[in-house]
């Protein structure tokens, strides 16, 4: 048993380890035993193992960790670790089991996939994105082969087609995004075929506090297509010809815009000596404050790339292009017309699901990440799950170094350089993580001024980004790169071949800097996991200015400083105020979480009405049926012409539509209650209460209306051609789907400050 496993077990507040690590030693006992069967004859075995139902009892545990072990050994060349294992047991119990970065995680994940799935389960796996889940799914199928399930995995780009094929594997990987959209647009379908992802049975959540925390402080929104719009060019024109600082200001966070005095008269001119803020010229201030952001905040290639003749976002801290994706309408249109391409549709919210909705549908789930203690207390509240904390293989020996602290900006920067130049002639690998792609572009173009050659990361080197990733490890390689991006990827030293690993070992192995502390702790801990992979050397510092956002709206009484003459802060004390900063930011950030939670609890109660009565239509008939009753001679007529069945079909479609459209219509209701209900009630009230207090009567007798409507729908039918005509009673559906982009950067605003923030751009005056 590994030294490591001995020195467990248990830190306090997470589950105690010892029942599984009393289990390795007769899983080891097995081994020679498995060695000596043919693969038939452990397949054989693992199927054995299969013969019962879940929960394992200890001997069956034992045997499947015993076969998983001998399988992954026979066919990807790596015997898991005991460590491993305990994680495989770890998550079996339904618990997060937290594994420091590079021990493993996609294997034992597997594992117990592959434990779940042999006693009937159907596993998804849930990755962070769509390279990781095609590329887990690859990598371990012919472990999954050898323990008889099948695998299957879903991006962006797969065809329905290859939807419905992967989600009918035994285990399926797929990104938390992928996974939710699918299940946004099965609510919608008007055929129960064209559904894609099965019940929910058990999640595996891959980067577990990323998906589960991180990522679930924003709803997944999908919108569809209502109309056709034009894109605004002569206003793009006329603000491509504003001058910056001159015209027009950005703010320090590169956040907002504002027209200067100069500005204003320059645009009043060009629109002919009108008056922006006069009541007949109301109109023309949005379109300007549009077409300005679109023009001064949003930069081509960071935020977006252009296409085939469209605009396509980035996803900015993951430096991915998302291709169903979106800004809310208005920009995006002025984000077109800036680019001369032609307007894409407008649309409207169709419907949002929560992560933590998603994942609670699961009856069984479990994760797993590097960093989940830290945030233990949410997954209990939130998601019912325990923390495991599993040793690693091998101890860790990276040198977290402190904080190096500066006045402002500039000198962060400064000492970041010299550093940087310092480290790298010694040709030790160093990785700069940034905060985003845009920092990441400015930093390698101040490298690339200094004469220090790197490489940066952002979405024009999508597809290879991971593979860049992988070489960080490489003699005399800077590599710059935003938190997210290349997550999951393994840094070896030496390069991916490792071939000049000793090399890389005697210059202290991976040096991870970071450019500022990150909004928590967590993702600071990622960073420096980077380095320090299983054993390895490997050192990590950070740098932070006074003037840091994190600094500056955490903590802005922080009070004074010396310094010395490099601008470096010497007092002791302002370690413990970026501390504190930090911790404030979590607090926001837990606090957020909190508040989506909340808010969308009752919206997903009323959604689940609407839902279930959608069932009862698609499966049942109920349409038909109320429309028999409530339009009985118009019913008979129309059997008696064309036939029950296609009066069942126009029944089903007319029912539908009205449910979805009444959805449509009841939640931008909610969306807008929200956003209203702060500045309504700045007073003693809670929020909340008064959001359920109009929320609530606002969808009392929600599915009568439907049906009313659908009966006044379905009164008018007419008959062409033998055929019911649908479309010429209003009923159509959206042409196309896609999903609103509205967290560029994971701790930006929520969906709702984002769409306020559109709207009050639109509406000043
Ligand atoms: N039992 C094993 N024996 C040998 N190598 C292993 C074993 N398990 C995993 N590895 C290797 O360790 C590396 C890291 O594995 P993996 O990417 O799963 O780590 P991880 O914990 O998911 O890291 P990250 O936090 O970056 O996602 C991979 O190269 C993998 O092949």
């Amino acid at each position: 048993m590994a030294e490591s496993v001995r020195r467990v077990l248990g830190k306090p507040g997470s589950v105690d380890l010892r029942p599984y690590s009393k289990r390795l030693t007769s899983i080891e006992a097995k081994e020679p035993e498995l060695r000596e069967l043919s693969d038939t004859e452990l397949s054989q075995r693992a199927a054995e193992v299969g013969n019962a139902e879940l929960p394992y009892e200890r001997e069956d545990l034992i045997e499947l960790c015993a076969v998983g072990r001998e399988a992954a050994r026979r066919t990807l060349g790596e015997r898991p670790y005991d460590t491993q294992l305990l994680g495989v047991m770890a998550l079996l119990d339904g618990h997060v089991a937290e594994m420091a970065t590079g021990e493993g995680k996609t294997l034992a994940g597997a594992l117990a996939a592959a434990g779940f799935a042999l006693r009937g389960g159907q596993v998804h796996i849930l990755s962070v994105n769509d390279y990781l889940a095609h590329r887990d799914a690859d990598w371990m199928r012919p472990l999954y082969e050898m323990l008889g399930v099948t695998v299957g995995s879903v991006g962006q780009e797969s065809t329905t087609k290859q939807r419905r094929l992967a989600y009918s594997a035994d285990i399926t990987y797929a990104s938390v995004s992928e996974l939710g959209f699918d299940i946004l647009r099965d609510r919608l379908v008007t055929d129960l075929a064209d559904r894609v992802v099965p019940p929910p049975s058990i999640a595996i959540i891959d980067e577990a506090d990323s998906v589960l925390v991180d990522e679930a402080r924003v709803p997944l929104v999908l919108a569809g297509a209502a109309e056709n719009t034009q894109t605004d060019e002569a206003m793009a024109e006329l603000v491509g010809a504003l001058r910056p600082k001159i015209d027009y200001q950005i703010d320090d966070d590169g956040r907002n815009v504002q027209l200067t005095d100069v500005g204003i008269d320059a645009v009043e001119r060009a629109l002919g000596g009108i008056d922006l803020y006069s009541a007949e010229d109301a109109s023309l201030l949005p379109r300007v404050n549009l077409a300005l952001h679109a023009r001064a905040l949003l930069q081509r290639d960071v935020h977006y790339v252009v296409r085939d003749g469209k605009v396509r976002l980035i996803n900015e801290s993951r430096g991915r292009i998302a291709l169903l994706q979106r800004w809310p309408d208005g920009l995006q249109a002025a984000v077109e017309a800036k680019e001369k391409v032609a307007a894409s549709e407008t649309g409207e919210i169709l419907d949002t699901i929560t992560v933590q909705a998603l994942v609670l549908r699961y009856p069984t789930r479990c994760g797993m990440t590097g960093t989940a203690m830290a945030v233990a207390e949410q997954l209990r509240e939130f998601y019912e799950m325990e923390v495991a904390v599993i040793p690693p293989n091998k101890e860790c020996v990276r040198v977290d170094e402190p904080d190096r602290l500066y006045a402002t900006p500039e000198e962060k920067e400064d000492a970041l350089v010299a550093k940087v130049a310092e480290v790298h002639a010694t040709g030790r690998p160093i990785l700069i993580g940034t905060q985003d792609v845009a920092e990441s572009e400015r930093l390698a173009k101040r490298f690339n001024t200094e004469g220090i050659e790197c490489v940066v990361l952002n979405a024009k080197n999508d597809a290879k980004e991971a593979a860049v990733i992988a070489e960080a490890g490489t003699y005399g390689a800077i590599t710059v790169s935003t938190q997210m991006a290349g997550r999951g990827t393994d840094i070896r030293l030496g390069g991916s071949d490792m071939s000049d690993r000793d090399r890389v070992v005697e210059t202290g192995g991976l040096y991870v800097m970071g450019f500022s502390r990150y909004p928590s702790s967590r993702l600071d801990d990622q960073l420096r996991g980077r380095a320090g992979r299983q054993g390895d050397p490997g050192s990590s510092i950070f740098f932070v200015s006074a003037e840091d956002e994190l600094i500056t709206a955490n903590a802005p009484d922080a009070g004074g400083y010396d310094v010395t003459a490099e601008g470096e802060i010497t007092d002791p004390s302002w370690r413990e105020i970026v501390n504190h900063a930090q911790r404030v930011a979590e607090g926001q950030l837990l606090e957020l979480h909190r508040n989506t939670w909340r808010y969308n609890q009752l919206i997903d109660v009323q959604r689940g009405v609407v839902l279930d009565q959608r069932e009862a239509v698609l499966s049942r008939d109920l349409g038909d049926r109320q429309l028999a009753v409530d339009c009985p001679g118009r019913h008979r007529e129309l059997v008696e012409e064309v036939g029950a069945e296609e009066v069942a079909r126009a029944a089903r479609l007319i029912t539908l539509y009205h449910l979805d459209r009444g959805w449509t219509d009841h939640y931008a209701f909610l969306a807008d209650l929200r956003e209203g209900i702060h500045l309504r009630f700045l007073g003693r009230r809670d929020p909340l209460d008064e959001f359920n207090r109009d929320a609530v009567p606002a969808f009392k007798g929600f599915l009568d209306e439907a049906r009313a409507r659908s009966a006044e729908t379905f009164a008018e039918l007419t008959v062409v051609d033998g055929k019911i005509d649908i479309a010429a009673v209003g009923v159509k559906r959206p042409s196309s789907t896609w999903t609103y982009m509205v967290h560029d950067h994971p701790f930006s605003a929520d969906i709702e400050n984002l769409v306020g923030h559109l709207k009050r751009l639109s509406a000043k005056s």
